[in-house]
């Protein structure tokens, strides 16, 4: 969609911003540019919308050469956040978005009804946002609508430059959710530039690592954090980049171990041969747990023993996600579900497993094979046990 093939950019005072650079975004990706300051990210943007021209190499948008696009016909193809958002201060929140479509020829009263339905779906109800001015709002809220109004034309490309710079972290965290959620729905080609790596590998498919005016690697955020290509990388993605990857690595269902599994219409097991059971219902889906002390009591069924069981996650959750909510319900494990048949119950994750998956996982991406193929060497209890 978007295709780099060796481009360069030497400013006028001698300065190479960019040096052959060549690197292509799929159709409907998310690739996001992180590096240090000053390390040519911007200038890589602006190329592509022709805001700077390149010195060398070519740009390619959709197969089209873009040095032979009319720079308007071109900025039409693609929507454009800065951090700045710039919206016009003397227009309504409703009119700010709804600009470029009426300059494109979208009849006024059609524009607004689309600019509205845009609002609404970066998180800003129109009508109570919609007749504001800019300065009446915070800077989460405008940087909202300056993606709103980046969409507003429909555009297959977003360019977005530090879109959420300006904000603090804790609004920020909350614009990347939507932000991810809304690609979801939109699926845009997008161009994100960013200093932040923790931004770079929460949004980016994947995520190209600038050193100066160079691609240091290009790759999906876990294989970055797992296998850096470079001592460069590893410094930039920092020591705690184990940490990290809980955040990219989803839970698998290889990961799961399988605990005995009673049904709520079961007389209780008094026989329970481990510390508990995980409790299921008539279609097999999770009800709670069950504890070898309340089996014991074998009076009954189960269903009068069982306890709710509140951590538990879908299948695909990130570890980090385990590991919190491990913590958050202070559970020696959590149930995996799967959500996509109506929370049929898949196994349970446990600490050790979680750590065997982080390893399997890293190993994976630095060996380039699926995760189930990694054999692990085992590490001997401390105990000798
Ligand atoms: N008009 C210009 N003339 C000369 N040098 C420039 C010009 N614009 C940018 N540069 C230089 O080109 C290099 C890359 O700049 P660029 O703005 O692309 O970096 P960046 O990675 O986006 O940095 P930041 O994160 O600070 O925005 C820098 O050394 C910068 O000083």
């Amino acid at each position: 969609m978007i295709r780099f093939e060796n481009v360069t950019k030497r400013y006028a005072d001698g300065t190479t911003a960019v040096d052959d650079l060549s690197f292509e975004v799929g159709e409907g990706e998310l690739v996001t540019l992180v590096g240090p300051s000053g390390c040519g990210k911007t200038t890589t943007m602006k190329m592509v919308n022709r805001l700077i021209e390149p010195t060398g190499g070519r740009i390619f948008l959709d197969g089209d050469d873009i040095s032979g696009i009319d720079p308007v016909q071109l900025r039409r193809r693609i929507g454009y956040v800065i951090q700045q958002v710039g919206l016009f201060p003397h227009k309504t929140v409703l009119d700010n978005t709804a600009t470029v479509p009426h300059l494109l020829g979208v009849k006024r009263a059609k524009a607004r009804e689309r600019a509205a339905e845009l609002l609404d779906l970066v998180g800003l109800d129109p009508a109570t946002f919609g007749d504001r001015y800019p300065e009446q709002l915070s800077g989460g809220q405008r940087q909202r609508v300056g993606v709103a109004r980046a969409l507003a034309a429909d555009p297959p490309v977003l360019l977005m430059d530090e879109p959420f710079g300006a904000v603090d972290p804790v609004v920020r965290e909350h614009l990347q959710n939507e932000f991810l959620r809304l690609q979801q729905a939109v699926r845009k080609t997008v161009l994100f530039v960013t200093h932040d790596i923790e931004e770079a590998v929460r949004l980016g498919d994947r995520i190209a690592v600038y050193g100066h005016g160079r691609i240091e690697q290009f790759d999906t955020p876990s294989t970055v954090l797992g296998a850096p290509a470079t001592e460069y990388v590893a410094d930039f993605v920092g020591a705690d980049r184990g940490l990290k990857r809980l955040s990219v690595t989803p839970i698998e269902e290889g990961d799961l171990e399988q605990p005995p599994v009673v049904h709520l219409d079961d007389p209780l097991p008094a026989d329970l041969d481990a510390r508990w059971a995980v409790v299921l219902d008539g279609e097999n889906n999770l009800h709670g747990w069950l504890s070898a002390e309340h089996a014991r009591v074998g009076i009954g069924t189960v269903r009068e023993h069982a306890r709710r069981m509140e951590a538990w996650l879908p299948v695909g959750a990130s570890l980090k996600q385990a590991f919190s909510t491990m913590l958050q319900h202070d559970a020696g494990w959590i149930a995996v579900i799967d959500e996509k048949s109506e929370g049929r119950f898949l196994g349970v994750l446990t600490p050790a497993r979680l750590h065997e998956a982080l390893r399997r996982s890293t190993a994976a991406d630095a060996r380039d094979i699926p995760r189930e193929d990694v054999e692990l060497e085992t590490v001997a209890s401390v105990t000798g046990a």
